[in-house]
């Protein structure tokens, strides 16, 4: 069963470009990546979704059902916006208890048990906490009715890298327990880290959709080649190698093709050093994104 149903979705704001023709589906049980630069419509994205701004066409729902006809849909999950706005006096527990009195039931050992976890005071105010801190306040609010979907607009941001490995942690737990996640970012290692399935978007367009696993066994092998007389140039016409860069004696590049035939063309000379690795996501990434230029 699809959680989320993204069908052509399109949103103009005036002349400029939010979103154009966005398709995908997240199933039920997945953690789901969206990644993309600056200003390529994540957040656009989401809050199309979320009922929060009208799309100019197409349609998104959750659970079957779209958040503009059935806002009562939005209980079922968890938002976590990339920026956060509170009542600055206000103290930090007022808050997730105001927040909680939304939700049918009683969230209040939720709220205590989330607040261990991501060593946050809730005894302070809101005009006290640091940006960080105030993220790890949207983080339980998001958390704190344990919801079937969780939303995260760019998560980390603020978080030191502690809180962020605690913050997937719990993200997986709740994932454990049934919840499905969506999951936005332009940090390629923590989609990789956490994420089954991953949209690239660019420009306002999904470029490419993948599985995390099959984008890490698509045969592409980093190589670096160090040869004790010069190298022959001829390597970067070959078919499937890419990112070719030259630095005296050595060269690296990705290959994505046949790897005999790579060998073969390695064999013929005079190497000083070699090694073939896997190339991180942000290799392939960079690949998918130059390629579409
Ligand atoms: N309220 C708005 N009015 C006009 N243009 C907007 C508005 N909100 C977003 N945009 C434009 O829509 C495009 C997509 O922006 P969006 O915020 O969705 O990107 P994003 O991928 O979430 O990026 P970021 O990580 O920087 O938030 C950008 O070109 C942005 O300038």
């Amino acid at each position: 069963m699809n959680v989320i149903e993204i069908k052509n979705l399109t949103k103009q704001y005036g002349r400029s470009r939010g979103i154009i023709d966005v398709n995908l589906n997240v199933e039920q049980g997945e953690i789901f990546g969206f990644i993309g630069p600056n200003g390529a419509g994540k957040s656009t994205t989401i809050r199309t979704l979320l009922g929060l701004i009208h799309p100019t066409s197409g349609q998104a729902t959750i659970f079957g059902k779209s958040c503009f006809e059935h806002p009562e849909v939005r209980k079922e999950l968890g938002y976590l916006p990339s920026e956060v706005f509170y009542y600055d006096s206000m103290r930090v527990i007022d808050l997730l208890k105001y927040s909680a009195s939304f939700y049918k039931k009683d969230c209040t050992k939720r709220i205590h048990e989330l607040a261990e976890i991501m060593d946050l005071n809730l005894k302070k105010k809101i005009n006290d906490l640091s940006f960080g801190n105030k993220k790890k306040v949207g983080i339980v609010q998001g958390l704190l009715h344990e919801p079937k979907l969780i939303i995260l607009d760019e998560p980390t941001s603020g978080l030191d890298p502690l809180m962020q490995q605690k913050f997937f942690e719990l993200i997986r737990e709740e994932n454990k327990k049934g919840a499905t996640v969506f999951f936005s970012s332009h940090i390629l290692t923590e989609v990789q880290k956490l994420c089954d399935r991953v949209a690239f978007i660019k420009e306002g367009r999904i470029i490419k959709l993948e599985k995390i696993s099959t984008l890490q066994e698509n045969n592409y092998k980093r190589i670096s080649i160090e040869v004790k007389s010069k190298i022959p140039q001829e390597i970067q016409h070959v078919d499937g190698v890419s990112d070719f860069k030259v630095k005296g004696n050595a060269v690296n590049f990705i290959y994505r093709g046949n790897m005999n035939a790579m060998i073969k063309i390695i064999a013929e000379m005079d190497l000083a050093n070699i090694s073939i690795g896997e190339p991180d996501l942000e290799e392939i990434f960079m690949h998918y994104y130059e390629k579409e230029n």
